[in-house]
């Protein structure tokens, strides 16, 4: 009788199914994960795209969370295994039946089935968590706001769209802190790309100054060459500068500068969206986008992870 294993995956599928493109948006709550996605998820549309936040698989309701010792920040407080399993499952072609947090009332509601379609985004508190989630992506992302800044978007966010008053995610964000520094930045060190959005320190800018982007391309995948891209009259915007990594060693960082006018950035993502072999056409308008405004270095992020996934997606078998 052959092993039991074997029996099993030769009764399964006789095809084995294409592989997708996954990448991984790692950070704390209120960092820019869901807005970074938005953009990747519109460009890309939902033919070539599915994307899925990690809160999903929460443990407990907001009701039950709030007599428990910890927050949603720790791995107790989330089936991370299940998350493993399925990220797994997505990562071989399969799909999968995700469970589902509403945001809105706090509750676990019915779980959605999820087909992977050439490309799948995950983003949440945890997806770089453990060695096997790791293993699952084929480009990962930590976002990584200055902690006041972040504070800022939570206290905005959660009071303007979650029904949360100024001292309770005041209160909260101070729970938390012992959890996010013990399991969710620690993340950042795993990650390709480390994109963190804030004023640049050396320049005394006017308040209203879009924040600005630095995006640490670590050298554990390759990078798109930018030098074609990062030509005089278009070095404004944006120049690739070699620092020290807080984590580790030298490492090349582009810095893409909000302060600088529009139609320089706007100038800089075209002649990215013309390298990435894209349609003819303008870079895609819901790139950048913050609520109903928009940001240039969200655009160039966003372009640059476009790339990626494109790269790859045209490179498979
Ligand atoms: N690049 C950015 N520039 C300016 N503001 C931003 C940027 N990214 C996010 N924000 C602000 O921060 C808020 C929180 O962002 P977002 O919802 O994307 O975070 P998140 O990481 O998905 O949060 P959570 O995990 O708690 O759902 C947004 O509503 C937006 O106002
Ligand atoms: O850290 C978060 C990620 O978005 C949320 O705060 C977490 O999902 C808990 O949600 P809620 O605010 O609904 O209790």
């Amino acid at each position: 009788m052959p092993d039991k294993n074997l029996r099993i995956r030769r009764a399964g599928p006789d095809e084995p199914r294409r592989r997708p493109v996954m990448i991984a948006i790692a950070g704390d709550s209120a960092a820019g994960k869901t807005t970074l996605t938005r953009g990747l998820v519109d460009a890309l549309g939902p033919q070539r795209c599915v994307s899925l936040c990690t809160d999903d698989y929460h443990r407990y309701d907001r009701a039950e969370r709030r007599d428990l010792p910890f927050t949603a920040l720790h791995p107790d407080c989330n089936y991370l295994e299940i998350m493993e399993q399925h990220l797994q499952l997505l990562a071989t072609g399969s799909p999968i039946l995700k469970p589902v947090y509403d945001h809105a009332t706090g509750e676990l509601v019915r779980p959605e089935l999820v087909e992977p379609a050439p490309i799948v985004i995950v983003e949440g508190l945890f997806p770089l968590h453990s060695r096997l989630s790791r293993a699952c992506f084929d480009v990962t992302v930590f976002l990584d706001p200055p902690e006041e800044i972040r504070r800022g978007w939570k206290i905005a966010r959660d009071t303007g769209k979650r029904g949360y008053s100024t001292e309770a995610v005041l209160a909260e964000l101070d729970r938390r802190e012992a959890e996010s520094a013990a399991f969710i930045r620690p993340q950042r060190a795993t990650a390709d790309l480390v994109v963190r959005f804030a004023p640049i320190e050396t320049r005394d800018d006017p308040a209203d100054t879009p924040l600005s982007a630095t995006v640490m391309l670590r050298p554990t995948i390759d990078h798109p060459d930018l030098t074609g891209v990062l030509q005089p009259g278009l070095t404004r915007a944006m120049h690739l500068k070699l620092e020290r990594d807080p984590d580790g060693r030298p490492v090349e960082s582009l810095h893409v500068h909000g302060y600088v006018p529009r139609e320089e950035s706007i100038a800089v993502e075209k002649a990215i969206w013309a390298s990435l072999d894209a349609p003819d056409t303008d870079t895609p308008d819901c790139l950048g986008r913050v609520g109903d405004g928009r940001s240039e270095p969200l655009a160039i992020a966003q372009l640059l992870l476009l790339y990626h996934l494109m790269d790859l997606d045209r490179g498979r078998p």
